[in-house]
């Protein structure tokens, strides 16, 4: 998209300014009643032309709904948000036109259709010129590395290259900025690996893209800086360096492990010097992840805590994003579990004020 067409002054690909937003639900059936809940509060953060920016939470943090509000999917219940200055709830054409949104799983294609006619049947009905469809095509193609399956039906294709066939199909109007929601989901490492390159090569290409993943050596090797969201806010901004900085004066212990209970973990989570502890399951197996000050050399007490349940590998590593990102989400449910007993409290104290009045 040319320069010139952006509205003057716009320095951002996009802008979110205090971004709310509430659903309504309906619960019941004899006595339906409606109650709301407050998927994002209070969202604010600039993406600049160009930057890799990862949106990243918990399941139920507010990313799909942000990523709806931005796109035009969804109108903020307050806030603002623009695209390259366009305003997302009244330039709703223009903001269309910019942007490209492509969510994983399985939505979206024609699986009877080859990749090419897949692509074709959405040059459509994207208002792509007829006379620059074919070309534009082969392009893309050629960029998601699909160049010689092309012809083939989409009901064949492995996960991966259906994500890169969407990817193809979020950029055939040439968008400004892409939305990439979990891109890499279910797909195996190696595909994932042919994946993140093609999410870096449109970096180079000069696409702004905000990305939503769960996988965070992904979004460590990908963002140029990462937003944690959480309970429907932004809890942390950064860099990946800059957000792993913040548990860089932890020591890290993880602990392969079969059948550890949350029971199990009481003593750890007790442990004087422990910070933080989190598990992780594959399967049966499980990494249990404590992370510690710095020095505290806890290993012993942790193996002898946990000793009720089969214990594999131990090894102590430096800290890694996906640490940081615990401590942020964890520090986050920590702060509101003691807000929301605080405000039981202070409503049971009321009650007892109304009774002795
Ligand atoms: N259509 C809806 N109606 C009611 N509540 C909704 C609706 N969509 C989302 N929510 C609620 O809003 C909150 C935020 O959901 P959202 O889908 O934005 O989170 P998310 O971070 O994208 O989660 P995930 O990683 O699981 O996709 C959740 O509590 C969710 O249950």
């Amino acid at each position: 998209m040319p320069a010139q067409s952006r509205p003057s002054g716009a320095e951002f690909a996009i802008e979110a300014e205090d971004l709310h937003r509430t659903y309504l639900t309906r619960t019941g059936w004899l006595r339906p009643k409606t109650t709301e809940v407050t998927a994002v509060r209070g969202v604010s953060f600039q993406v600049r032309p160009g930057e890799l920016f990862g949106l990243l939470g918990p399941n139920g943090a507010g990313k799909s709904t942000t990523i709806k509000m931005l796109n035009t999917l969804l109108l903020p219940s307050s806030g603002t948000a623009r695209i390259h200055g366009y305003d997302v709830a009244r330039d709703t054409r223009e903001v269309r036109r910019r942007i490209g949104y492509v969510f994983g799983g399985d939505r979206g294609l024609y699986d009877r259709l080859s990749a090419r006619d897949n692509l074709r049947y959405f040059a459509e009905l994207y208002g792509v010129e007829p006379r620059e469809q074919k070309a534009r095509i082969a392009e893309l193609l050629d960029r998601v590395s699909l160049t010689g399956r092309e012809n083939e039906r989409v009901e064949g294709y492995s996960r991966g290259m259906r994500q890169r066939l969407h990817i193809a199909r979020g950029l055939l109007h040439d968008p400004d900025v892409l939305f990439l929601d979990e891109p890499s989901i279910g797909v195996d490492p190696v595909a994932a690996r042919d994946l993140r390159n093609t999410v870096a090569d449109l970096r180079a290409m000069g696409t702004t893209v905000l990305l939503t993943t769960h996988y965070m050596a992904e979004a460590d090797q990908l963002c140029d800086r990462i937003a944690v969201i959480a309970g429907g806010a932004i809890r942390a901004f950064g860099t990946p360096g800059e957000l792993k900085s913040r548990v860089g004066t932890r020591d890290v212990l993880d602990i392969e492990a079969y059948g550890v209970t949350e029971a199990d973990l009481a003593p750890v989570r007790a442990l004087r010097g422990v910070l933080s502890v989190s598990v992780e399951e594959q399967g049966a197996r499980q990494t249990v992840t404590v992370q510690s000050e710095r020095g505290s050399n806890l290993s012993r007490e942790v193996l002898a805590a946990l000793s009720a349940a089969r214990l594999g590998r131990v090894v102590n590593r430096e800290p890694t994003l996906e640490d940081a990102y615990i401590a942020i989400v964890e520090e986050t449910s920590a702060a509101e579990s003691a807000e929301s007993a605080e405000s039981a409290e202070s409503a049971v104290s009321e009650q007892h004020e109304e009774v002795a009045a």
